[in-house]
């Protein structure tokens, strides 16, 4: 048999769909979480009588009237799942607002049990909802739960109702036969009786004490924490002391003994290979595998860490309130509010923020969203950005941080640029981010999220990362006769001559070597590449000191070998960060997108991007602090200037169509 999980956004049905399967599915604390079904079996321990019992995870919807909300699906969509039981899962702290949405279901003609889900908190608020009482208006079973908890939660005694509820006959407290779906007033006019309907049955089945001192207090929080100007130096604050404690403090002590074990089994397998190994074959094992893998999982600790910090901001609240004070500029720039959502959600990886873009219904909006999200420094990007800070850097969490505030930039600055280019500027979006009450976050929780990012990390670090060392390796190794690379010869080898042409163009941005080339043409397969093929063509097996317990700090060694400037590492980094994504997230951005003439906008446009950016910041950089410009800046200033005129010209053009629609539509 099949259960549907539905009900309001942000209501807690990932969360209960995770307690009865056993899954880890994402949840947050926003609305619009998931975008796509999940199935899984129920759990044996809540299965009592052992039936094939399948739950689906549905995403989140408010209504299922057309017109009402953005947030709103049709009916066919919960009926083409044909589920046996339709368990609603409502926000018990939200009624009145989530039975408008169970009204609906009722009228599908399938048994439907409501869970009162989040139901501690409405006993913490002094609610009383007589359940009873409720039960018989819906003409429905309806069952107090409590999905974040273990012991008794009702989750038992929801499957079991659930089971028994299978096969009856639903009835409809609210009957909106006989409207016409497709005519605006008629549906308004029955969703304006419908919420009526809803509200009797609230103010009978309710009784709430208001704790004002509580929500005032709230209030007074949030009129600093989400202020128009405010919030965004208190989020850039917030993030700092993120990078700090990731970067500087907690993450380092812990990497510290991480790399040491990598050091362990260098060692080991060094013992074990003996003198008689062949050279070829030690450099492969040694230098290339445990060597450039390690380079990149030795920054494991520190991304867990970020990826904690970040989770418990995201639980505890704030993130949606950053959501808030972000979206006024999405907005005003012609994203959706929405817009802000997959951004979030890309700062752990580009991939499923590409994807979480397919919940807006504008179009242009919903690709260009796509198109700028990869911009938001990813998981991925981390162990580059922890590198460049350590090595160059002293101050290592402003780095962190600004390279996160110059991706929302650019995504801001993204967004003029193609509204100018496609038009449409009169697109508005009347999205309303929903705010959650603050709550003291759950390390439980966090902890989760952390251990499901970090164990994608480690799953790539030894597939894609190692396979991609290897073979880094073994083309460093070999020149195209397949002899082995002498000496100081080593521009002769396979990797920097297929790197060299690259790195020509490179020069204008101050990184003109074929081992950086190299680096970041790896880093397309996975952005954790750059670091790991940095420690193959330098032979630096890892950038954390483990004698300072910290990373390799300015002037060092590291920063020797790579022969790079202050101004020319931050211009490097940068490029990394804003080129176009590795090919996996450019392959959700070909679905997302559904144009290639899209598709190749958005990676000349990212190209574009990261070459503007690094071209800046080197000469701007190099100006600064030694008072010259940098090399190559002529040619470099006339690929910026082509770049940036062709750009200007699709403005133009942009402008002008808009114009000439809007000259026929006058005279229409
Ligand atoms: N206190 C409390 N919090 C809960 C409960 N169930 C879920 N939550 C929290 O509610 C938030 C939303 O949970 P999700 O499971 O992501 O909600 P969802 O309904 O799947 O949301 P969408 O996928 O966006 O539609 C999370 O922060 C959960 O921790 C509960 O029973 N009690
Ligand atoms: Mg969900």
């Amino acid at each position: 048999m099949k259960i549907a999980l539905t009900g309001n956004p942000n209501s807690g049905k990932t969360t209960l769909f995770n307690a009865i399967t056993g899954k880890i599915e994402r949840v947050g604390n926003w609305a619009g979480v998931t975008i796509e079904k999940k199935e899984g079996d129920i759990k044996k321990s809540l299965n009592k009588k052992d039936m094939d019992i399948v739950a689906v995870d549905l995403p989140g919807a408010y209504s299922m009237s057309p017109f009402t909300s953005e947030e709103s699906i049709t009916s066919t969509f919960v009926k083409n799942e044909n589920p046996d039981v339709i368990i609603n899962i409502v926000d018990s702290t939200n009624l009145s607002r989530s039975l408008f949405f169970t009204t609906q279901l009722l009228e599908l003609e399938i048994p439907v049990v409501v869970a009162l889900n989040k139901s501690d908190l409405v006993e913490k608020k002094d609610t009383k909802i007589d359940i009873k009482l409720l039960s018989s208006f819906l003409g429905c079973d309806v069952v107090n739960t409590v999905s974040t908890k273990g012991g008794d939660n009702g989750l038992e005694k929801l499957i079991s109702t659930a089971v028994e509820a299978s096969g009856k006959k639903q009835v409809a407290p609210f009957d909106a036969k006989g409207v016409d779906m497709s005519a605006r007033s008629q549906v308004e006019d029955s969703d304006k009786k419908r919420y009526e309907f809803v509200k009797k049955i609230v103010d009978k089945v309710e009784e709430k004490k208001i704790d004002s001192a509580r929500q005032t207090r709230q209030d007074a929080f949030d009129r600093v924490v989400a202020h128009r100007w405010l919030g965004i130096p208190i989020f850039a604050l917030i993030m700092w002391c993120v990078f700090s404690i990731s970067q500087a403090h907690l993450g380092p002590v812990l990497a510290d003994m991480f790399v040491g074990w990598i050091d362990g089994l260098y060692a080991a397998v060094e013992g074990m290979l003996g003198e008689a190994a062949s050279p070829v074959l030690k450099a492969l094992l040694l230098d290339g595998i445990i060597g450039g893998v390690g380079a990149v999982v030795g920054f494991l600790p520190l991304i867990m860490v970020l990826f904690f910090l970040l989770a418990l901001l995201e639980d505890c609240g704030y993130m949606a309130r950053v959501a808030v004070v972000m979206d006024r500029f999405f907005k005003k720039v012609g994203l959706s509010g929405k817009s802000i959502i997959p951004m979030i959600i890309g700062t752990g990886c580009a991939i499923p923020g590409v994807m979480a873009t397919r919940t807006i219904k504008n179009e242009r909006q919903r690709r260009t969203t796509a198109m700028l999200t990869p911009f938001m420094p990813c998981g991925a990007k981390l162990p580059v950005i922890a590198l460049f800070a350590g090595v160059f850097f002293n101050d290592s969490a402003l780095v962190g941080t600004s390279m996160y505030f110059l991706g929302i930039g650019i995504i801001i600055l993204g967004a003029m640029v193609v509204i100018r280019i496609t038009g449409e500027k009169n697109a508005k979006s009347f999205f309303i981010m929903e705010l959650p009450e603050y709550r003291i976050p759950s390390i439980k929780r966090a902890a989760i999220s952390m251990w499901s990012q970090g164990k994608a990390f480690i799953i790539k670090a030894g597939t894609i990362i190692l396979l991609c060392n290897a073979a880094v390796q073994i083309m460093q190794t070999f020149n195209w006769n397949f002899e082995v690379v002498a000496e100081g010869a080593e521009s002769t080898s396979i990797l920097a001559s297929i790197a060299s042409p690259f790195a020509y163009l490179l020069i204008p941005l101050g990184f003109g070597a074929w081992q950086l080339a190299a680096a970041a043409i790896t880093g397309f397969i996975a952005k954790e590449n750059v670091v790991g093929t940095l420690a193959v063509v330098y032979g630096i097996t890892n950038f954390i000191d483990t004698e300072e317990l910290a990373l390799v700090q300015g002037g060092t060694d590291v920063a020797q070998i790579m022969g790079l400037t202050s101004a020319a590492a931050l211009a490097y980094l940068m490029f990394n960060l804003f080129t176009p994504p590795c090919f996996a997230a450019i392959g959700a951005m070909n679905a997302e997108l559904e144009s290639k003439k899209w598709l190749w906008g958005a990676i000349g446009f990212q190209f574009g991007m990261g070459y503007v950016v690094a071209f800046v910041t080197y000469h701007v950089g190099t100006l600064v602090t030694e008072g010259t410009k940098g090399t190559g800046f002529v040619p470099g200033l006339i690929a910026v200037a082509a770049m940036t005129g062709y750009v200007i010209y699709l403005m133009n053009k942009g402008k002008e169509k808009e114009r000439l629609k809007f000259a026929v539509n006058a005279r229409g």
